[in-house]
């Protein structure tokens, strides 16, 4: 067995433990980045970037299905599953190989190859070849699937997103359960590029969306694209000869359909529980996951620290790279260890029309709002430029907070809402007040203006601006 001792051993070479190892890279030499499946990340191999390359050709096929409405006559479009999936894995591939060449670039003295666990609190073992000791250490694991038990009786024709990238053509039908982000996404997409699905989930919730009003709206607007049972009892899934029967009971009926195949999107799990994290010597939750101060992402007051989808927090792209940096720069500067500034926080799901949470949900805010709050809203369905590109679908609440009049959070279920979470995350980052927004420039006709539609109410819940009227002079038309 090979020995290593270094200051800083980070254990995961995914977004978050790469840019822990740039940041320890600053302050010292001796730090070994371990990775024991494949490089490339998460994001790039099977999350992010291969989702958005499906959807981006979906987004293709569906504006085509909607051309006739503008009197662009495209009725002999036809979807080629074989090149759309070699398109999505070449494009993949291109960005895997991006992050591996980046990789590479980091002397290979201070990669190591491996399955790490720990032997206890300063020690790891890797691969079962070396045994590393590390003054301070890194968990940056990253995260996989949640199979829930009766999903897997479609045994062979089980698929999870890492399997999705990887197909050669497009089946014909999926039953996708999870009307998470992942399901939302993907099924979303496989339906307009032709394939049979239906969505299945157990408990009404779809996506990221807290607010009451925006869910119920997004729902009634994903039924009317595709097949969708929200509160589905699934009775029965079993492996047939021609693909996956699934039987379940909804409003009191029972139904059943046969799929190619069964696309579990039912959440995600940190990958803690192969680190033999009970020799670490650090406090854990019930479901086995380290106790960590958001923050510092320290473990306790111990030297470990842990960062990206591994501890849960916020599992997404930007705050894992965010978490990787305060990590590294904590575990370099030991014992010293300092707070990292947290942003606010921002999630976009990209279905069409679009998801996006921005700041606290309406739950967070009555919690520690204590009713301080108001809400503005605005349809997309009249707004202006929606309608001139036919994208007029949707709903977007603002939150604000009486007294102060700041902007503290917003939901968005509508066109260019990857745009619009940026614009009010911005804002709050900046503690904006409404009326302080209000007084930004906006154009005409854009969908910002159905923000400042928004914000005018809002600004008028909260006291502070005038009642908005039915026509606004100077908005222009649909403003
Ligand atoms: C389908 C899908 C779509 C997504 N789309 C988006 C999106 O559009 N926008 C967004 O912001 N986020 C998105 N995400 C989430 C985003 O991909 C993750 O939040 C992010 O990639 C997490 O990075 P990470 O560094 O924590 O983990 P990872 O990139 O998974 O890295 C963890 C690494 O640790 C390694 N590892 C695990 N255990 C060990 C061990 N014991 N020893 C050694 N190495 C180990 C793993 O092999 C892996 O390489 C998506 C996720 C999925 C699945
Ligand atoms: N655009 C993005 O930023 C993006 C895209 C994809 C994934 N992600 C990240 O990946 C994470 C995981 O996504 P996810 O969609 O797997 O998880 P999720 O937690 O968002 O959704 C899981 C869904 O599955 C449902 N579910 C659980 N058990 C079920 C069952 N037996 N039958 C039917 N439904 C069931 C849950 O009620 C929930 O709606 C997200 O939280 C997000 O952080 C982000």
């Amino acid at each position: 067995m090979d020995k290593r001792e270094v200051d800083v051993a980070i254990i995961g070479a995914g977004t978050a433990g790469m840019v822990a190892y740039q940041r320890v890279r600053k302050m010292t030499d001796r730090v070994v980045l371990i990775e024991g499946a494949q490089y490339g990340t998460t994001c790039a191999r099977v999350g992010c970037m291969p989702s958005k390359l499906l959807i981006a050709a979906a987004e293709v096929a569906h504006t085509l299905a909607e051309a006739g409405q503008f009197g662009v006559r495209a009725e002999s479009t036809r979807i080629d599953g074989l090149q759309v999936m070699a398109r999505v894995r070449q494009q993949r591939d291109r960005f895997v190989q991006s992050v591996v060449r980046s990789i590479e670039s980091v002397p290979s003295a201070h990669r190591l190859v491996g399955h790490a666990r720990f032997i206890d609190s300063h020690r790891l073992i890797v691969g079962e070849h070396t045994e590393v000791r590390a003054d301070r250490i890194v968990i940056a694991t990253g995260s996989r699937p949640v199979i829930p038990g009766p999903l897997k009786d479609a045994r062979d024709r089980l698929v999870v997103n890492d399997d999705v990238f990887d197909w050669q053509d497009l089946p014909s039908s999926v039953a996708v359960f999870g009307p998470g982000v992942i399901g939302l996404e993907l099924g979303q997409a496989l339906s307009r590029l032709g394939v049979d699905i239906r969505l299945f989930g157990v408990s009404g919730g779809i996506g990221s969306i807290r607010d009451e009003v925006v869910r119920d709206y997004a729902l009634q607007t994903f039924q009317r694209e595709f097949p969708f049972s929200p509160r589905a009892e699934t009775r029965q899934i079993e492996r047939t000869e021609q693909g996956v029967r699934v039987v379940w009971l909804e409003d009191g009926q029972q139904h059943e359909q046969t799929f190619d195949c069964l696309l579990a999107a039912t959440g995600r799990k940190p990958n803690v529980d192969h680190l033999d994290i009970q020799n670490a010597g650090i406090e854990l939750d019930y479901r086995g996951v380290p106790l960590f101060d958001p923050h510092t992402l320290r473990c306790g007051d111990s030297h470990i620290f842990i960062a990206g989808d591994a501890n849960n927090h916020r599992p997404l792209l930007h705050e894992a790279a965010d978490e990787g940096r305060i990590a590294g720069d904590n575990a370099a500067a030991w014992p010293e260890v300092t707070a990292g500034a947290r942003k606010t926080p921002m999630s976009v799901v990209f279905t069409d029309p679009q998801i996006a949470s921005v700041g606290q949900d309406l739950q967070q805010l009555a919690t520690r709002g204590q009713g301080c709050v108001a809400v503005g809203h605005v349809s997309f369905e009249d707004q202006g430029r929606s309608k001139v590109i036919a994208r007029n679908q949707g709903l977007l609440r603002v939150y604000g907070e009486h007294g102060s009049g700041l902007l503290l959070g917003a939901q968005i279920f509508g066109p260019a809402a990857e745009h619009l979470a940026h614009l009010l995350a911005w804002s709050i980052e900046k503690r904006m007040t409404v009326s302080d927004m209000l007084a930004m420039p906006f154009y005409h006709p854009v969908i910002e203006e159905g923000l400042r539609t928004a914000l005018k109410e809002l600004n008028n819940q909260l006291s502070i601006g005038p009642v908005p009227g039915d026509g606004c002079f100077d908005c222009g038309p649909g403003g």
